[in-house]
């Protein structure tokens, strides 16, 4: 295991932590999302915990499944306690960037749904500013060159996410835009900005959302409030 997953391991484990017996839980996505699951699947089998997962993904469903980790739609509950979900970079405000796995429009709408949200990283996604890493869009495919041709003029740097030649399909089997803006100054007005374009279904901007951050850090998990 890299040094990278081994920090990953350990903010998954020390997110399970917060889970109490009875709670719903929002699952999120991703390789660190992969490692808490791992350890609340053993949980739930060491301690007869019982709770409801709530997945960000048809990933994470499977793998939940795989662990006997009972899970329902989002539709099928009246409340979400915590949601628990990676991050591809987060800024001294708390303020982030996820998507990097085509998992955000899911992972959005989970997480305004959740009383609480907790994001779990390693240091190396805590960074001063937001933007190094590209923005994620989920854009419906419909009319997706006309969309990437204004993102172009708007100079957003745009790049289709595409493997093998195939377009990157979403679990709502939408496309995927990346914009490579290196930095972004103003998310929020940013954030407005592409609310504003017909044909992004979400932007992978996730503001004033989460509660609390666990940071992988060489000498073990950092937990910081956020607000
Ligand atoms: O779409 C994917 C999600 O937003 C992930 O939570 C994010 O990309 C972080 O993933 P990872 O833990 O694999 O870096």
């Amino acid at each position: 295991m890299t040094k990278q997953d081994e920090l990953k391991q350990l903010v998954g484990q020390e997110a399970v932590k917060f889970i109490e017996d009875g709670m719903i839980v929002g699952l999120g996505t991703g390789s660190t999302v992969k490692f808490m699951v791992d350890a609340l699947g053993k949980r739930v089998a060491d301690e007869q915990l019982s709770i409801v997962g709530v997945p960000t993904s048809q990933r994470t469903k499977e793998q939940a499944a795989g662990l006997g980790i009972p899970t329902k739609g989002l539709d099928e509950v009246d409340h979400i306690d915590l949601t628990i979900d990676g991050a591809d970079q987060i800024d001294k405000n708390f303020q982030g960037i996820k998507g990097g796995g085509a998992a955000h429009l899911w992972e959005k709408i989970v997480a305004i749904n959740s009383t609480k949200n907790m994001w779990i990283v390693d240091k190396s996604k805590m960074v001063d500013q937001l933007g190094s890493f590209p923005l994620p869009l989920e854009v419906i495919p419909y009319g997706s060159q006309q969309l990437f041709k204004r993102l172009e003029k708007q100079g957003f740097n745009p790049v289709f996410r595409m493997k093998n030649n195939n377009y990157v399909t979403t679990d709502s089997n939408n496309y995927l835009i990346d914009l490579h803006l290196h930095k972004i100054d103003n998310p929020k007005e940013l954030a407005l900005t592409l609310d504003q374009m017909t044909g992004i279904v979400e932007h992978g901007l996730f503001l004033n959302i989460v509660n609390t951050v666990i940071v992988g850090e060489d000498d073990g998990p950092k937990v910081l409030q956020a607000r």
